[in-house]
């Protein structure tokens, strides 16, 4: 199988460029011949997927963290439909956050992710299609891989994406998550899930999660698996600051399920309309706009290497 590596130089705090040498030698001694390109910024990485796949590579391997994964599963798509059924999407996790790895209990180490792209193992992915209103305004469609969610999330992704991932995932993560509440103000959503009644809930923040980890190492959708042909929907309402400083250690280990804010269903789609404010888009950690917006999950859209 012809694979093809879409490198963003600049994850793992820039690491990856810095050590591609090194990295790309370990990668040929174990998959022989392999073509590869650096991203050069935003969606560059979905442009060479998608290019490589034009060009007959089977096996499309993000190497970088969630955002870059995002942008690589964008990339197995042309005008909404999946370009070829065959190609098969792979990951090398070089990233500081590692939400989508986490589901599979990968670790970060480069002799596991080759041992997984060295063998034919694969598995139907599913995909979620995200239609919103982008940063400038205008209507926009994009699909994710992890977790879609709006809220408090998207603000903390904000915080977190425009300050330094020195600290490492998880400290960036806690303290944009504490800026974020700070900020944030409960908004009133109408959700319309599968087609049925809509109905205003109360949104700290609403995930809809094909897998079970966001905001580097939150279990917030512990039961999501990413080939139910289901998304598993976690909403937390009126949630403060001090709840999540208080009980932090149950957002990461699941037990915030059992919390009365907390709410959860499965579905196929999902609709959002905001009514009292702006209400802010987190996409596999990227922050591309906000509501109104609908998903809807796409079964096993493509193969991911396991
Ligand atoms: N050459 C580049 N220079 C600057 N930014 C880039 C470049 N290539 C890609 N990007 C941007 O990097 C972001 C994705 O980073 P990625 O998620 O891969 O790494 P990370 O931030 O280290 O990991 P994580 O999201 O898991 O915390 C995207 O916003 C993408 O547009």
């Amino acid at each position: 199988m012809k694979t093809f590596l879409v490198v963003n130089p600049r994850s793992a705090n820039g690491q990856t460029g810095k050590r591609w040498v090194e990295i790309s030698a370990q990668v040929g001694k174990v998959l022989g011949d392999f073509g590869y390109g650096f991203t050069s910024g935003g969606m560059d990485a979905a442009r060479l997927a998608r290019q490589a796949i034009d060009d007959g590579y089977e096996c499309i391997v993000a190497v970088g963290g969630d955002g870059t994964l995002n942008e690589v599963t964008n990339g197995f798509f042309r005008e909404g439909q999946v370009i070829n059924p065959r190609a098969t999407l792979g990951l090398l996790p070089r990233g500081t956050g590692g939400d989508f790895r986490r589901t599979f209990g990968w670790d970060l180490e480069l002799t596991s992710a080759l041992e997984r792209l060295r063998t034919e193992k694969t598995e139907p992915f599913d995909v979620g299609r995200l239609e919103f209103t982008d940063n400038d305004g205008n209507p926009a469609t994009r699909f994710f891989a992890n977790i879609a969610s709006f809220g408090v999330s998207a603000v903390v992704a904000r915080e977190v994406n425009q300050g330094s991932k020195a600290l490492g995932g998880n400290l960036s993560f806690m303290w944009g998550t504490v800026k974020g509440l700070i900020k944030y103000q409960e908004q009133q959503v109408r959700l319309t899930v599968d087609g049925g009644e809509p109905e205003v809930v109360s949104v700290t923040a609403v995930a809809v999660a094909n897998g079970r980890y966001f905001g580097s190492g939150m279990f917030v959708a512990p039961e999501a698996v990413t080939h139910d042909g289901l998304f598993d929907v976690t909403i937390w309402s009126n949630y403060g600051l001090s709840d999540f400083v208080l009980k932090s250690k149950g957002v990461y280990n699941g037990d915030h399920v059992t919390w009365k804010g907390t709410r959860r269903l499965r579905c196929r789609t999902i609709h959002a309309e905001p009514l009292t404010g702006d209400v802010f888009l987190d996409v596999d950690g990227e922050t591309p706009g906000r509501l109104p917006c609908t998903m809807t999950l796409l079964p096993g859209a493509i193969r991911l290497k396991v």
